[in-house]
């Protein structure tokens, strides 16, 4: 099997190929399952995707959506939880049925039985068609750090301290972010039909190349990605230094 890639020559570039993909999917399959990432690298795809609904009418009006991961802990409405962040980037700008958009719920009384919900639920669409993922410059894949098992599905998580050291860019501090999050486990992102991981930036190149290349490993919860037969890296040049030509 192993991980296909295609390097573009910059971010710009290869978040158009990614909304390609995604506008491919949409329109060979306008009830598609979407399942969608959120942290800094998705935002130009999904303004791309944003555009051309406005401009080419690319249509949403029956896919539907399932996102990786929740933080927990953050009070309903937060400008950093990621139902926020998609409302804002994404669905509020094309013309989604909003009872068709999925993110785990972190604001039942019992999170486990909420993430068990949140696993059925991604399971009753019929599938993800589609799943857009990031990477951590840790290798992890939604909030699955390194240690998560193959076999781990939706489930209340810890976040690795490098984890919340890198995303208390978007907080006020550090002590701000929250520890834990809701996240799809490994085998959750892996039933996804087609899977599309962007990455960007030399602070992901390491991960990248270890992914891509390295031993299938805990150590890495992307290369478990090896495993499945339809994956597409997209990288820029910065990202994509430690693999070779
Ligand atoms: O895109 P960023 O901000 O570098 O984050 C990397 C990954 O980490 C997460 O923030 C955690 O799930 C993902 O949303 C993202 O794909």
């Amino acid at each position: 099997m192993g991980i296909h890639w295609t390097v573009y020559p910059n971010h710009h570039e290869a978040s158009l190929a990614v909304a390609d993909t995604i506008s491919a999917v949409l329109i060979e399959k306008p009830a598609c399952v979407l399942g969608l990432a959120t942290g800094s690298t998705p935002l130009e795809v999904y303004a791309e995707l944003a555009r051309r609904h406005r401009e080419e009418a690319l249509d949403f009006g029956k896919a539907t959506t399932v996102n990786l991961d929740e933080y927990i802990g953050l009070p309903p409405g937060h400008p950093q939880s990621y139902v926020h962040y998609m409302h804002e980037h994404l669905f509020r700008h094309i013309n989604i049925d909003r009872d068709r958009t999925h993110l785990p719920n972190v604001h039942a009384a019992d999170l486990s039985e909420s993430a068990n919900d949140f696993e059925r639920l991604v399971e009753s669409t019929g599938g993800v068609d589609l799943q857009l993922l990031g990477i951590g410059t840790n290798g992890h894949i939604g909030f699955n750090e390194p240690g998560a098992e193959e076999d781990s599905v939706t489930r209340v998580v810890d976040l690795a301290p490098g984890t919340i050291h890198s995303n208390s860019r978007f907080f006020e501090s550090e002590s701000d972010v929250p520890r834990r999050a809701i996240t799809m486990g490994i085998a959750t992102i892996l039933r996804a039909r087609k899977i599309v991981l962007l990455a960007t930036g030399d602070s992901k190149a390491e991960a990248v190349a270890e992914a891509i290349n390295g031993p299938i490993s805990r150590d890495n919860p992307a290369s478990f990605l090896q495993t499945h037969a339809n994956v597409h890296f997209v990288l820029d040049s910065a990202a994509a230094v430690g693999l070779a030509n």
